[in-house]
């Protein structure tokens, strides 16, 4: 008996439920063809991106460079996405200048408007305290951006992506924000202007909320049309970029044999089949060869939140979601009994997939940090019902218990402690009680991720019976106009990144890499829910995605 029919013999199918029509996987089983056995990168192309990686850093580290052409370099590295090969001496050289060129957090150099917001982005994205101030001298006598800056399009270009990095209380950036915004746009429309599409993108995505590797995709053909290109930076971008890819096509092809082999779209027929799109979540948060092992994980995990989070939010009966979530508050995998037959095969796969990251936390030496990823699943669990509760006695929440709770369902809580658990031993204890406590950095995130996607699934979710989202519960609060909430909304993901960009300037809670997964994390909303939920309806810009970092080499 197929799953589909095993549902419909259920004896409660006649309980209402709230099925969502979702599309189904776009891309079955197409990446089986990649499994392999090996992880292992091609040794050939190991040694020449060795050869090169040796080049660039004997350049990077050269006296003869002058400051500026040095940090345009380290911006091409980091564009093209090679910049884990040379952290220490890019942290190195923006120390330096740091320590020569900035006093009470003022920069000294003299210098063009694009050379001086490229240094802006990178000091602060190495979490320097830099003052904006740098671009006073760009505003005329009336204390606005001088006019004549429009012609330097490449400035002002610079001078947007920099104010991106903005915390709160910057009045000159958000001036330099408006202004450029406001010329750019009027640019990006010439068609003939030779910078037109990288306006465009860059209005659209910029820099700093990108992911890595869509933004070393695209910037490697920008890159090689660039006549003062350095070559070896260019092969090095490209060979690499192909290395990774062919990494991360293995892996997807043995989680597709994970997924192939459970048979969930018969199964769990009313859930989002979106194993790619799972991939592409944990390849932003990290993409790097060395984070295999819990990139394979991460996809898995969201795969599984995924399918719970449609039990919970559409199939589950309410009867049917408490008995889950005592299960899941027991946390052990016996006394199953009262489950219906699809909700122990979920549970089961979901503690298969906890057993084996159990195990990898043993080899890592990080045990505990399986009893902090254990409390906020619980949570999420929980939060989960709280909403279906609501759903179910027809009760609507105030703004403040909406978020209270809504912000742990997002799920972006457990998603950042079991993302920890993939970085091995540099994940202390200390790590994830610091996690635990929601600090202003998770807060940002979880509030950013909870708003983004709220606002472009509200549509959507309330054709069925589906929870209030922070739009319904602002309206009414405030008995102001769907407008008017999506507007709050906005405002409030633009304060989150501003928090997000203060946190992460020095001295920092925890190690940068722990806050690179939350940026990370971050910017994936920002690529994937900008104006419309592209998880879930993946035929769009996903698909696009899918290819150009899964499927399509670079032409070297
Ligand atoms: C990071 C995590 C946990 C990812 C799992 C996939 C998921 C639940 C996506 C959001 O779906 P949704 O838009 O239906 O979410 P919600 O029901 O919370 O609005």
């Amino acid at each position: 008996m197929s799953g589909v029919e095993s549902l419909k013999n259920d004896a409660k199918y006649e309980l209402h439920r709230n099925v969502a029509k979702f599309q189904p996987s776009l891309w079955g089983n197409y990446f089986l063809q990649y499994a392999s056995e090996s992880l292992e990168l091609d040794e050939n192309i190991k040694a020449q991106i060795e050869t090169l990686k040796c080049d660039m850093r004997k350049m990077l580290i050269s006296e003869s460079e002058k400051p500026l052409e040095k940090v345009h370099l380290i911006d091409s590295i980091c564009r093209l996405g090679v910049s884990y090969y040379f952290e220490d001496e890019i942290e190195e050289i923006l120390q330096n200048i740091y320590k020569n060129n900035v006093e009470d957090g003022e920069i000294t150099f003299n210098d063009n408007l694009c050379s001086l917001s490229v240094l802006f982005r990178l000091l602060r994205q190495q979490g320097h305290h830099v003052s904006p101030n740098v671009f006073n001298k760009f505003k005329n006598e009336k204390g606005e951006f001088s006019e004549g800056l429009i012609k330097d399009v490449k400035g002002m270009l610079s001078l947007y992506e920099a104010t991106q990095l903005m915390v709160h209380g910057e009045d000159i950036l958000e001036k330099a924000l408006a202004f450029t915004t406001t010329h750019l746009e009027s640019i990006a429309i010439q068609s003939s202007h030779s910078l037109a599409i990288q306006i465009k993108y860059s209005l659209r995505q910029t820099l700093h909320k990108n992911l890595q590797r869509l933004e070393t995709h695209r910037f490697i053909s920008i890159y090689e049309q660039d006549p003062s290109n350095n070559k070896t930076l260019l092969v090095l971008a490209k060979l690499d970029f192909n290395m990774i890819q062919k990494l991360h096509q293995k892996e997807i092809g043995n989680i597709c044999k994970w997924w192939n082999n459970l048979d969930v779209p018969n199964k769990l027929p009313y859930a989002r089949d979106r194993m790619a799109e799972c991939y592409v979540w944990a390849m932003g948060i990290y993409f790097e060869p060395q984070y295999s092992t819990a990139r394979i994980f991460m996809t898995k995990l969201i795969f599984i939140f995924t399918m719970v989070d449609d039990t919970y939010d559409a199939y589950g009966t309410i009867d049917e979601l408490e008995l889950f979530t005592k299960a899941i508050e027991r946390w052990n995998i016996c006394g199953l009994d009262d489950l219906p037959d699809y909700m122990k095969f979920l549970y089961r796969i979901l503690f298969d997939l906890n057993k084996e990251i159990e195990e990898e936390a043993i080899k890592q030496g990080i045990v505990y940090a399986m009893n902090y990823y254990k409390n906020e699943f619980i949570l999420y669990i929980q939060a989960y019902m709280a909403e279906a509760r609501w759903l179910n006695n027809n009760y609507q929440p105030t703004l403040e218990e909406y978020i209270r709770v809504s912000t742990i369902s997002s799920g972006y809580c457990l998603v950042i402690a079991a993302c920890y658990i993939g970085m091995g031993n540099i994940a202390t204890e200390d790590i994830f009680k610091w996690v635990s406590k929601v600090p202003k950095v998770i807060d940002a995130a979880i509030v950013l991720c909870r708003l983004m996607d709220d606002i472009v699934s509200n549509e959507f979710e309330q054709k069925r019976d589906h929870v209030s989202s922070f739009l319904e519960c602002y309206m009414r609060k405030y008995n102001v106009s769907r407008e008017g909430a999506v507007q709050e909304g906005r405002k409030r993901i633009v304060d989150a990144w501003k928090d997000i960009n203060k946190e992460s300037l020095m001295p920092t809670d925890v190690p940068k890499p722990f806050l690179t997964r939350i940026i990370n994390l971050s910017r994936f909303m920002d690529v994937v829910y900008k104006d419309k939920d592209n998880f879930t309806n993946s035929e769009g810009e996903m698909k696009t995605f899918i290819k150009a970092l899964l499927l399509d080499p670079m032409k070297i």
